[in-house]
């Protein structure tokens, strides 16, 4: 893992972008809200789960073979600078790929390189984006604090219609 201040030139966004000489210790991503762990085993991993409590976990490939026809969206997707509301928890399995985020004054890029083994955490509310890097691939594991949204939800005895339908299908004719 290597961090350092963009160097905001043209060059294209999976370009290294690192002529400032200019190197970040994990102290001063901490300073920005960015927790890092740098080759991390599988095992710390899932005990910095437990510790953090995350509870779920799913995997991306981020690649032209990983999201096929949605890979071009998906990358212009990531890199438009963005928030969640949620930590963005990623453990990279394979590849690299960069995390840019924002400064503590918000006037530059912070560019953190990721490689396989490093565990990057980007707190809720921290504008930040990502693209890969030269190799163009990543597979990273995604945890989240609370399971993903789409369990299963089976019918409720003696429901006659769907109370969900108009909630969450408002495309649906009712
Ligand atoms: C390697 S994951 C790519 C970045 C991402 O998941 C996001 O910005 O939400
Ligand atoms: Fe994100």
């Amino acid at each position: 893992m290597r961090a350092y201040y963009h160097d905001e030139s043209n060059e294209h966004p999976t370009a290294r972008h690192d002529s400032t000489g200019e190197y970040l210790d994990l102290n001063a991503l901490k300073e920005v809200g960015v927790l890092a762990f740098v080759n991390q085993s599988l095992e710390n991993v899932d005990a910095i789960a437990l510790e953090r409590g995350y509870v779920a976990r799913d995997e991306i490939r981020v690649s032209k073979e990983g999201l096929g026809d949605g890979y071009e969206a998906k990358i212009k997707a990531f890199y438009e600078e963005h928030l969640h509301e949620d930590e963005e928890i990623r453990y990279i399995r394979e590849g690299s790929g960069y995390f840019d985020v924002r400064s503590k004054d918000d006037s530059r890029w912070i560019r953190i390189h990721v490689e396989k083994n490093d565990l990057i955490i980007v707190p809720a509310g921290i504008y930040h984006r990502f693209t890969l890097d030269s190799k163009n691939a990543v597979r990273a594991v995604r945890l989240f604090k609370e399971a993903p949204k789409w369990i299963a939800l089976p019918r409720e005895p003696g429901l006659e219609t769907n109370p969900y339908r108009q909630q969450y299908v408002s495309s649906i004719s009712a």
